[in-house]
């Protein structure tokens, strides 16, 4: 027998371990109740047994870290069954080993900033600016928010403006990530059944489109500076679907993560009204410095400060991403506890980002604790990780960075607004607000476009 020293934790009860205790506990109003409970009885590493697995939680930034830079190594990233099938086996999010390696930086470049600078940028812009165009009197912000990240996603990956594909398309995939909401019990949910047909739908239709391309890509023809013309190009002759897998990974990856953010950074911006005022102040700066309709240039992105804080804040609080779940491959011997083979590891980035020991009134949206005098900037690099780290950091980091800062940009200086009806911030099954956070907006002068 091995001679494990398993960190301190319950296993609960047979079978169903504290599966129960976790669900019932995030339907209360705390982010964080069931990782405070027993960070409060066991410290910050412990264990338990949740959705029928042997887990080890961490809220411990030593050991989140660790668990971030030794995936591939000593941990592999782990999803369950139902969740991967909506994925699609050649998802990123899935491949390991030299292809994810290779997968991942393609992934990077074709988000880096110098992409972002010399086009993406003005592509953002103009759409939003295009639905911001549409906005009158109510306006669910929740469901716009999706509404811009799925066309730009689109955009950015296939170069196709919105029109009726693109909605149509957007129709079958809303249904497909209600799926990745459901709990995973394919025989039972009506939910996540119609999730995988309407996953089926939305890969038959990229797949014509990659067809399509390739095609053209073949015949020395209307090679286009998107993902899928860097997929096609690289030299890897990759399937058609092994391209419809990594194409629709992307568009789940950055869609409810940047809708989320955006409509929470407006509530949060909306209840803290110095912030507020401080963020129009630097943007309506920006619009005095060119004509009202200029699109944005990369200057004027660089010079969005207080926006950054904003964005870094709105992560920090209220991350749809609470943390990571990875298994372990190899007996793990860290910090004084073994964590067997086998079993999962949960890295809490929520308990860490809200932990009163890194900052201050840890509860409280704060932006202005991100100034680069305050004590808090001096905070090592793994009390900070929305995007998670190592070898699967958010490809998407930098993007979903300046799509929220374009957004807060194009809204904050063409509207003012009210909430139209009082809208709880809640934590499960994901971190939202109960209404969608409805809002009635006004137009401000003609000269805030
Ligand atoms: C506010 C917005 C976003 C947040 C908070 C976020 C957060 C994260 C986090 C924490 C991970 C690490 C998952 C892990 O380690 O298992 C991740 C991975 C990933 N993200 Fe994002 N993300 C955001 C936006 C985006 C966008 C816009 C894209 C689109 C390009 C994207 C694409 C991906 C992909 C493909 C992965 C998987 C990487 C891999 O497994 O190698 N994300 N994201």
């Amino acid at each position: 027998r091995r001679k494990l020293r398993l960190p301190p934790g319950s296993y609960g009860l047979p079978f169903i371990g504290e599966t129960l205790q976790l669900i019932s506990a995030y339907k209360s109003a705390n982010p964080e109740p069931f990782m405070d409970e027993r960070v409060r009885r066991y410290g910050s590493i412990f264990m338990t047994h949740v959705f029928g697995e042997a887990t080890v939680f961490s809220a411990d930034p030593e050991l989140n870290r660790f668990i971030l830079q030794n995936e591939g190594k000593l941990l592999d990233c782990s999803y369950p069954g139902s969740i991967s099938n909506l994925l699609g086996k050649h998802s990123l999010l899935l491949m390991k080993g030299a292809l994810h390696k290779r997968m991942h930086s393609l992934t990077m470049s074709f988000a880096n900033s110098s992409i972002l600078k010399d086009h993406l940028l003005h592509d953002i812009d103009r759409l939003i600016g295009l639905n911001l165009d549409t906005w009158s009197d109510r306006v669910t912000l929740m469901d716009q928010a999706k509404k811009i990240t799925f066309e730009l996603t689109v955009k950015q990956l296939m170069s196709f403006d919105p029109d009726q594909w693109t909605e149509s398309l957007r129709k079958e995939y809303v249904l497909v990530i209600e799926g990745f909401f459901t709990l995973p019990l394919p025989l039972f949910s009506t939910t996540y059944r119609r999730a995988i047909k309407a996953r089926t739908k939305v890969a038959e239709a990229l797949t014509l489109v990659v067809r399509q391309r390739r095609e053209e890509y073949n015949e020395g023809k209307g090679k286009k500076s998107d993902m899928l013309g860097a997929l096609l190009a690289s030299g890897d002759h990759f399937s058609d679907e092994q391209i419809v897998d990594f194409l629709l990974a992307l568009l789940v990856a950055g869609y409810e993560t940047t809708s989320t953010i955006m409509t929470l950074a407006v509530k949060f911006l909306t209840e803290t009204p110095l912030a507020l005022a401080q963020l129009k102040e630097e943007h309506d700066q920006i619009r005095a410095r060119s004509d009202p309709g200029a699109p944005l240039e990369w200057t004027d992105y660089k010079s969005m400060v207080f926006t950054q804080h904003v964005v870094n804040e709105t992560l920090r609080v209220a991350n749809i991403i609470g943390g990571i779940f990875r298994r372990a491959t190899t007996d793990i011997n860290i910090k004084g506890y073994t964590i067997p083979k086998g079993w999962k590891v949960f890295a809490s980035f929520r308990a860490v980002h809200l932990n009163p020991e890194y900052y201050k009134d840890a509860r409280t949206f704060n932006p202005w604790r991100w100034q680069s005098n305050s004590s808090e900037a001096a905070n090592p690099a793994n009390v900070y990780t929305p995007f998670g780290g190592g070898p699967r950091l958010c490809p998407g980091y930098e993007l979903a960075r300046v799509v929220l800062s374009v957004f807060l940009h194009r809204f904050v200086t063409r509207f003012s607004w009210v909430p139209a009806e009082e809208d709880k911030l809640v934590f499960f099954p994901t971190t939202r607000t109960q209404k969608r956070y409805p809002i009635i907006v006004k137009r401000r002068s003609a000269n805030h476009v």
